[in-house]
């Protein structure tokens, strides 16, 4: 991996990489915010799944997050949301769809099953390449998200609930099955069956038997995509409850969908994190 970018930041650096990525078949970049205490020794690690449109700059410019990172000596990981260039496809006109909609999948449809496989590079080819290249602990992290991250975040952590120490989401897409967004990227990446689709709905999840020890949710009651029905966490957390799974959704009064609404609350995220990382 190269390393294109660093700034100083609360003692620690902001650096920003590229690499050629097997999963994804193109080049990748991503962030990582290492904090100060990288540089006495390994850190744990807070893997950060962006929304639809964003690219690793989202997050790290307008979430706040790197001073939290500091205080508790985590290091941030910050992928993109999808592979990118000239080779890659992509639907300009559609925001929700291709090239920064990559729905943490993997496709299986052409023409996107070359590139789009989003899934594998989150959980299994990111991990291994930061662990070998930078100061972290190995095996030891935990994932969070926002929106189409949210469910990302979700997805990875019941699907491999021995990988991540914690699992945290704001306004997360529980249920795609059942929002246009979902349907959308669902029906272009893996076909019609939805019977395949279920392998990547957070609900779906629990009910099939996915566990982990607890989740924690931010939702904004005044979230514009929470109306529009795109998100439904009212759904997940009847799943949840049915299946017994542990589950804090907080519905935060007046919080849109922005990233506004995630400056507000990651310090309190980070420090959820913090404690299940220790
Ligand atoms: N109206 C938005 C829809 C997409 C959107 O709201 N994306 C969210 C994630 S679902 C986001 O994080 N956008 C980037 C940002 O706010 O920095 C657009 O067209 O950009």
């Amino acid at each position: 991996m190269k390393l294109i970018e660093s700034v100083k930041e609360f003692g620690g650096y902001l650096n920003r990489y590229t690499h050629d990525s097997v999963a994804c078949q193109s080049e990748m970049t991503f962030s990582a915010y290492l904090p100060p205490q990288a540089a006495h020794g390994n850190v744990p690690a807070l893997y950060w799944l962006s929304g639809l449109t964003c690219t690793d700059d989202n997050f790290r410019v307008k979430a706040g997050a790197q001073r939290y990172a500091a205080e508790h000596g985590i290091a941030l990981i910050i992928p993109d949301t999808s592979p990118r260039g000239d080779s890659v496809p992509d639907v300009p006109e559609h925001y929700d769809l291709g090239q920064g909609a990559g729905f943490y999948v993997n496709a299986i449809q052409p023409p996107w099953d070359k590139h789009f496989r989003m899934y594998d590079y989150v959980v299994e080819e990111l991990p291994h390449l930061v662990e070998a290249n930078l100061p972290l602990i190995p095996g030891l992290k935990s994932i969070s998200g926002h929106s189409m991250g949210g469910h990302g975040a979700l997805i990875a952590a019941l699907k491999n609930p021995i990988a991540y120490r914690s699992v945290s989401a704001f306004a997360p897409i529980c249920h795609p099955l059942n929002g246009a967004w979902g349907k959308g990227c669902f029906a272009a990446y893996l076909g019609e069956t939805t019977a395949l689709w279920e392998a990547y709905d957070a609900t779906c999840l629990v009910q099939a038997g996915a566990r982990v020890p607890e989740i924690l949710i931010d939702q904004g009651t005044a979230d514009e995509f929470l109306m529009e029905g795109q998100l439904l966490p009212e759904v997940f957390q009847v799943a949840c409850l049915q299946a017994e799974q542990t589950l804090s959704l907080r519905m935060q009064e007046g919080y849109d969908h922005s990233y506004h609404f995630i400056a507000t609350f990651i310090g309190e995220h980070m420090a959820w994190h913090a404690q299940a990382l220790r």
